[in-house]
């Protein structure tokens, strides 16, 4: 449902309590016992009766409750509608929740969408926290995200790249580098978790799933899975009135798509299966062979919808943010011009006359490095992570933090944080040359990736394929903006989403050096 039909739901929710309003009475005749024992909650903006602060959050949430934390501190309380929330925005309230209190916050709450696309959440990153979360993000942290495991894709990463570079060097008008690199991200996603071969067929030869004039099947099926998690829905923030997403149409559009999602999956797992695939060439295991595997040998309790919800955990969490990550640096860069020269002087120098950069070769650009780190401080490319739930009551800074509060930490705000950062508005990668501070969720000025239990653990593929992709495009090209436009015309502007990505497409002219 579009945010502006929202709106008028909110104006029409007073009515469908009013059932509620006729027990007011009672309600504060008991409230006055139970002042005694009110909970020391942290201090927050006035909630509205039954809507709360929900109205607040606007289409940016991120940069709503960064205006809103300007004015009452770094621990805030608030309301999403009927549900309690906090919100963390300075990289000391990280530290205690992510730290400090992890245990007792590192759950998820249960959402709508999130419940059924994650097959009731048997996936890692929506699943709540418990002995069944534990166990799957053990095995498929060795199985897929071990430093061995991502060494192995290290030759898919290289000719994926090498692709990108092709296809750009081939264009002679300004080349859209945004979907030059959601098409790099997609195809190591696919490769690295599936070996797709249905999804190249997809892209490239296949006509079984391809629909004429809207690209792939599976790009239009996963695009929509995105706009179902960020999409509202009533039972997520009004518990009493989830009949409603029946009536607004979101709960079948999410039947939909489960059923078209679980279709591919399927697809796929029995192309696994099949002993003629299993047979062919000399491709590397996949995601899915791993966990088959395992399921075979019969060592761990993983089921088939294990496995599907592990793919969209992938398919969604790995995709979009190594390519969002790339494109904000793109576009800084060019605002930039110093700072591009530097970072493109560095990776000649090192990549040398080779004729690419390499993987080898990532460790020795730290200038580049720094030029990443200043653009997860800027554009942190999950600003409000992915929410998390006490499991039970805990006290910040003197305030108490019930069970079952949402909890959002705002690295948005963080990374705004003028006690932390001088010039915080200024992009500067040089602030990080004699600096420390690093971004894998040991400093809390500073974590892209979260921290804590529920720290992402894609997170080594995730900054393999960030930098090798934007050192290949400052080593090969040097970049222009199309004619008649200037670095002050380079719209900077975000669309909504869990993760931040631009709101329009970055377009540059790429000239082969
Ligand atoms: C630049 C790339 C990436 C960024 C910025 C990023 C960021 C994040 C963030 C902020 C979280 C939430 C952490 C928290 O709640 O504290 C997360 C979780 C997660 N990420 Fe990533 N990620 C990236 C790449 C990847 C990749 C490549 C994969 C897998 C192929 C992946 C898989 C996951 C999973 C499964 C979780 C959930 C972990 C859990 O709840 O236990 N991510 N990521």
């Amino acid at each position: 449902m579009a945010y502006t039909s929202l709106l008028s739901f909110l104006l029409l929710l007073p009515l469908l309590y009013l059932p509620l309003y006729l027990l007011l009475p009672l309600y504060l005749l008991l409230g006055r016992n139970k002042k005694k024992n009110k909970p020391n909650l942290p201090p927050g903006p006035i909630n509205l009766p039954i809507v709360g602060s929900l109205h607040r959050l606007g289409l940016l949430p991120h940069r709503s409750l960064f205006a809103l934390s300007q004015k009452h501190g770094p621990l805030m309380y608030l309301k999403l509608g009927t549900v309690p929330a906090v919100i963390a925005s300075s990289a000391d309230t990280a530290r205690a929740f992510l730290k400090t209190h992890d245990l007792d916050c590192c759950s998820r709450p249960p959402l709508t969408s999130l419940d059924r696309l994650s097959y009731g959440f048997n996936d890692i990153a929506f699943a709540p926290y418990g002995g069944q979360w534990r166990e799957l993000r053990k095995v498929c942290i060795i199985e897929l995200f071990s430093s061995k495991k991502v060494l192995s894709f290290r030759p898919i990463r290289q000719e994926e790249v090498d692709r990108m570079v092709g296809s750009i060097a081939s264009q002679t008008d300004a080349v859209d580098l945004s979907e030059e690199l959601m098409s790099l991200a997609n195809h190591i996603t696919c490769r690295q978790g599936s070996n797709l071969r249905t999804y190249v067929k997809m892209t490239a030869i296949g006509k079984r799933y391809h629909v004429a004039g809207e690209g792939s099947r599976v790009k239009r099926i996963l695009a929509e899975t995105q706009a179902l998690f960020m999409g509202f829905f009533f039972e997520d923030y009004f518990p009493l009135l989830g009949w409603l997403d029946r009536l607004t149409g979101m709960r079948a559009r999410l039947e939909r798509n489960f059923s078209e999602l679980d279709g591919f999956y399927q697809e796929v797992i029995d192309e696994h299966r099949d002993p003629a695939w299993r047979r062919e060439d000399d491709r590397a295991e996949d995601a899915i062979d791993a966990l088959l595997n395992i399921q075979k040998s019969g060592g761990s309790n993983i089921t088939d919808e294990h496995i599907k919800a592990v793919l969209m955990n992938i398919f969604i969490a790995g995709s979009d943010t190594s390519s969002a990550s790339v494109e904000w640096t793109m576009a800084e860069l060019m605002r930039h011009p110093s700072v591009m020269k530097k970072a493109q002087d560095e990776v000649r120098s090192v990549a040398g006359k080779k004729g690419k950069v390499v993987e080898g070769d990532l460790d020795r650009l730290q200038y580049l490095k720094c030029v990443l780190k200043e653009v997860f401080r800027v554009h942190p490319i999950a600003p409000l992570l992915v929410q998390r739930e006490t499991i039970q009551h805990c006290r910040v800074d003197g305030y108490d933090i019930p069970a079952k509060t949402r909890l959002l930490v705002n690295t948005f705000s963080i990374g705004r944080d003028a006690r932390v950062w001088e010039r915080p508005e200024e992009f500067d990668p040089e602030r990080f040359v004699d600096s420390n501070i690093d971004i894998r969720g040991h400093d809390f000025e500073l974590i892209p990736f979260g921290a804590g239990r529920r720290i992402c653990p894609g997170m080594g593929v995730g900054i393999l394929v960030v930098e090798l992709a934007l050192a290949n495009l400052l080593y090969w090209f040097d970049w222009e903006l199309p004619e008649e436009t200037t670095k002050e015309d380079i719209d900077m502007s975000e669309a909504p989403g869990i993760t931040v990505h631009r709101k329009s497409h970055l377009r540059l002219v790429a000239k082969r050096v």
